[in-house]
């Protein structure tokens, strides 16, 4: 796995006859009163691994929500998606580690398929520990008596450094799983191998991890450009000096964002000419889209999209780009009136020779459009894969390469 071979695959065992404990991300946008999963693209992407595992018993390990909201559900609705996609039963289990869990995995067979219930319905897998702590967890105990190899493929969990993430791998011996070796190996290239000029386009909500992205990469000379876009842009706006208007300054309020302006005006003083922000920008006036320069946009309008000749000089450091990588969209997209700059980004963005994307909005689009063929690599991690990008290691992929070294 290139900068990351100390880690081991499927390739590298024999998993003939084992039991299996498969570590995945079916976190999704589910309705919990109909029990709907709106979007199954965590699904479709662990498919491969599971077949790869066909001659070992599996059991799925993973996760809906956290404690405390709407979403934090049972897994039967995902047990039944999973069943549907792969063609063959999956069977649910409504406990984690007690006796029903256990009977289940003694009496499975070669091939079989076996969900356990949601794991963060047990309170130490909310924790945040260390794979030592995890270790001596109740949670990890048990679960690694059922098992002989630990799999992690759930690379959107992957920066959570949570028992059955770190402590499992403690345990038993752990290998990465095909969607979590394709994450690290695209996502490691954006750092050495990609084809230059490199451009990272930030943009959605998540300010303060763009801001964190954006410094690293320039810094650390990954990026020869950013292109900020979405809320992001509006923090460099006002990291300018330009007064961006009450409602998108209330935004930053909200999102907990303020101290960010000074962190971008200290980024544009030192990467200025590497940082494109398009001025000109589509705001909502009197229920309306209108288009404007920024030093002129009344008070009290938000900005909510690009402009069309802000558009001209983001597709410029576009087209110039043998990388993209795109995290986050360029605007309101999910009213028609403001979808414009993030369509067109995304068509721009296509076109690279190398492009990755991060994010789940931006996915979805990206998927809504039909263009997801189009780009080389669509993660399915959010804050994994913005951890990934600001240069930290993920506890998942440290407890992989402990684990790899522990168990020769
Ligand atoms: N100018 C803007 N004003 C308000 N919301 C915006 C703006 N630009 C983008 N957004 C919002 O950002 C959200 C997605 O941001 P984020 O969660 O960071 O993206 P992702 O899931 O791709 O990482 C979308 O709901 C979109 O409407
Ligand atoms: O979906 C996830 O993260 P993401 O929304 O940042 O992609 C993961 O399942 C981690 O979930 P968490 O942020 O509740 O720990």
């Amino acid at each position: 796995m290139g900068t990351y071979s100390k880690i081991k695959g499927l390739s590298d065992v024999d998993i003939s006859g084992k039991t299996v404990l498969l570590r995945v991300d079916f976190n999704s946008p589910i309705d919990p009163q109909a029990g709907v999963i709106l979007d199954d693209k965590r699904f479709r992407e662990i498919l491969y691994t599971i077949k790869a595992l066909d001659k070992a018993k599996t059991v799925i390990i993973t996760h809906q929500s956290r404690p405390g909201k709407k979403d934090f559900t049972s897994l039967v609705s995902h047990a039944h998606r999973l069943s549907e996609l792969l063609g063959k039963e999956v069977r649910f289990v409504d406990d984690i580690f007690g006796t029903c869990a256990r009977d289940a995995v003694r009496n499975a067979k070669v091939g079989d398929v076996i969900m356990l219930e949601n794991v963060r319905f047990n309170a130490e897998e909310n924790l945040k520990l260390s794979g030592e702590e995890s270790a001596k967890t109740v949670l990890v105990k048990n679960l690694a008596r059922m098992g002989d190899l630990f799999i992690n493929d759930a690379f959107g969990t992957a920066h959570r450094s949570q028992p059955t993430i770190v402590g499992l791998p403690e345990v038993l011996p752990a290998i990465a799983g095909l969607l979590m070796e394709r994450e690290v190996e695209n996502l490691s290239r954006v750092f050495s191998g990609a084809p230059r000029p490199v451009t990272f386009i930030l943009g959605g909500t998540k300010v303060d991890d763009s801001i964190d992205v954006a410094r690293h990469v320039l810094t650390n000379g990954i990026a020869d450009n950013v292109l900020a876009v979405g809320v992001v842009a509006n923090i460099f706006l006002a990291a300018k000096g330009y007064s961006i208007g009450k409602p998108s300054m209330d935004l930053i309020e909200q999102l907990g964002y303020i101290g960010q302006i000074e962190i971008a005006k200290d980024i544009l003083s030192r990467f200025g000419e590497k940082i494109v922000v398009p001025e000109h920008v589509a705001i909502k006036k009197e229920g309306a889209r209108v288009e404007m320069h920024v030093r002129d946009i009344p008070s009290d309008c938000p900005i909510l999209d690009l402009g069309s000749e802000g558009l001209i000089p983001c597709l410029d450091v576009i087209k110039r780009s043998r990388t993209v990588v795109l995290n986050g969209p360029a605007g309101l997209f999910e009213e028609s009136d403001y979808s414009f700059g993030t369509y067109e980004i995304i068509k721009a963005a296509a076109e690279a020779e190398f492009s990755v994307v991060g994010g789940g909005h931006t996915a979805a689009v990206i998927e809504k459009m039909g263009y997801d063929r189009k780009f080389t690599h669509i993660s399915t991690g959010g804050g994994a894969c913005i951890e990934f990008l600001t240069g930290k290691k993920l506890p998942a992929i440290a407890a992989l390469e402990k684990s790899a070294e522990r168990f020769t």
